[in-house]
This record gives C-alpha cells, sequence and structure tokens, in this order.
C-alpha cells in the first residue's frame, strides 16, 4: 500500500456525555465508563456548561475541574452515547437539554442515526421522578434516530436494589443532602450498562467499516 492511500482512521470510542452540579452524576458517568473500557473500547467522558442568562459570554472553554466540556464533533464521531443527567421536577436538567438543542446540524446530517446510547440519572428521592428523566433523555435521541439500550434482568442487581437502578438506565438515590455514596447494586448497574453500551458500540462500529 502506498504512502498515499493509506489513512489514519481514528480509534472508535463511545461518549460519556452528562451534567452534574453536586458530583452525583458525575460518580455514575465514571462507573458507567469503567464498564464500558472493560469491553476494549475507549470511554470518553464530558460535561455540559451550566447556564445562566449570560453563560456564553461568562464560561471558560475549559472547566477548572472535571470533564472537558463535549462538542459537537464528540457525539458527530463517537461510536455510543451515554447521557446523564441529574433530576430536575422529574426531567433532565436545563445545561443538558441546553445542549442537545445545539445538535440540529447533527440532526440534520443524520449524524447519530443507528447508534447505541443509554441514559442515567440520580435524584435526592426515591420516587422523585427517576424513570421520567430517563424518558425525557430519551426522546431527543430518538428524534437523533439512535438506538436506546436499557439494563436487562440478566443484571440481578436490579431485583437487590433498595435504592436506584431501573431497566429503563442506571440511577442512583443521592438523598435529601446529595451525600449518599452509589450503593454496591448502583455500582453493577452503572458497569453492565456500561459493559452492555461498549459491547454493541464495538459490534456495530467495526459491523459498519
Ligand atoms: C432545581 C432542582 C430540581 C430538582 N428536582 C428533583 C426532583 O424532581 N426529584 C428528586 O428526587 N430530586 C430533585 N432534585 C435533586 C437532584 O436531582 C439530586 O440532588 C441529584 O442527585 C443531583 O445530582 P448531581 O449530584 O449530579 O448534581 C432537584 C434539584 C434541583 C436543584
Amino acid at each position: 500500500m502506498s504512502a498515499f492511500s493509506s489513512t489514519s482512521v481514528a480509534p472508535p470510542f463511545v461518549l460519556v456525555l452528562y451534567y452534574s452540579r453536586h458530583g452525583a452524576t458525575a460518580d455514575m458517568a465514571k462507573q458507567i465508563a469503567r464498564g464500558i473500557e472493560s469491553t476494549g473500547i475507549e470511554a470518553r467522558i464530558r460535561t455540559v456548561a451550566a447556564i445562566s442568562s449570560v453563560c456564553e459570554a461568562t464560561e471558560a472553554a475549559i472547566p477548572d475541574s472535571g470533564a472537558p466540556y463535549a462538542t459537537l464533533d464528540d457525539l458527530q464521531n463517537c461510536s455510543g452515547l451515554a447521557l446523564g443527567s441529574p433530576t430536575r421536577f422529574g426531567n433532565m436538567a436545563a445545561p443538558l437539554k441546553y445542549f442537545l438543542e445545539q445538535t440540529s446540524s447533527l440532526w440534520l446530517k443524520g449524524s447519530l442515526v443507528d447508534k447505541p446510547a443509554c441514559v442515567f440519572t440520580s435524584t435526592s428521592s426515591l420516587h422523585g421522578g427517576q424513570e421520567t428523566t430517563l424518558t425525557s433523555m430519551m426522546l431527543p435521541l430518538l428524534h437523533h434516530g439512535m438506538m436506546l439500550i436499557g439494563v436487562p434482568y440478566s443484571e440481578t442487581a436490579l431485583l437487590s436494589t433498595t435504592t436506584g437502578g431501573t431497566p429503563y438506565g442506571p440511577s442512583h438515590l443521592a438523598g435529601s443532602d446529595s451525600d449518599l455514596k452509589l450503593s454496591d447494586d448502583e455500582i453493577k448497574i452503572c458497569n453492565s450498562q456500561g459493559k452492555r453500551l461498549g459491547t454493541i458500540a464495538s459490534k456495530m462500529s467495526s459491523a459498519s467499516k
């Protein structure tokens, strides 16, 4: 093969994209990333900026701590997506929705069609809207044509958990002071969801080459 015909193909990765204010959803993102990376594919962890009426004028391009901010290129080039948000009045948090509302150019090109995706959330109360938040995050992903994966009951932690964990996606009960750590069952569910997403993303990205 001549030097001119060899092209360097960027290795596939799964984007773990979340917003977190107090750190619980960020902890979940790390556990999902562990599950993804256990399958041999890179997990790229990215967050979105908080919003305010002047956010675009005041936010630094790179946050002082934590994951870098996601770009549209991260979404465009990922082989799969794990999307996470704290529950806000039974819905996803505004900063994540704000980011998603800037993805019309990707929607027009169909960039995310047929890519696998999962969703995860953290709440302060057990019946405070985990499932509704998870489904609220699924809706824009379905508009983008993504293929949603949940947590099958073959993950037995779904049956033993007394806090978070749903078949719609991993969840966490953070408590009213946002100080409860991820339980062992919640961690298992995050890890297995990441593993499932990584496995499917790897298979689909190698099949499309
Ligand atoms: C504006 C606002 C609305 C919230 N709405 C809910 C809610 O509907 N149900 C709930 O259980 N917790 C609610 N919470 C609590 C957060 O979901 C919870 O503290 C979550 O664990 C925070 O995740 P984080 O640590 O990733 O920021 C709300 C918090 C805020 C600031």
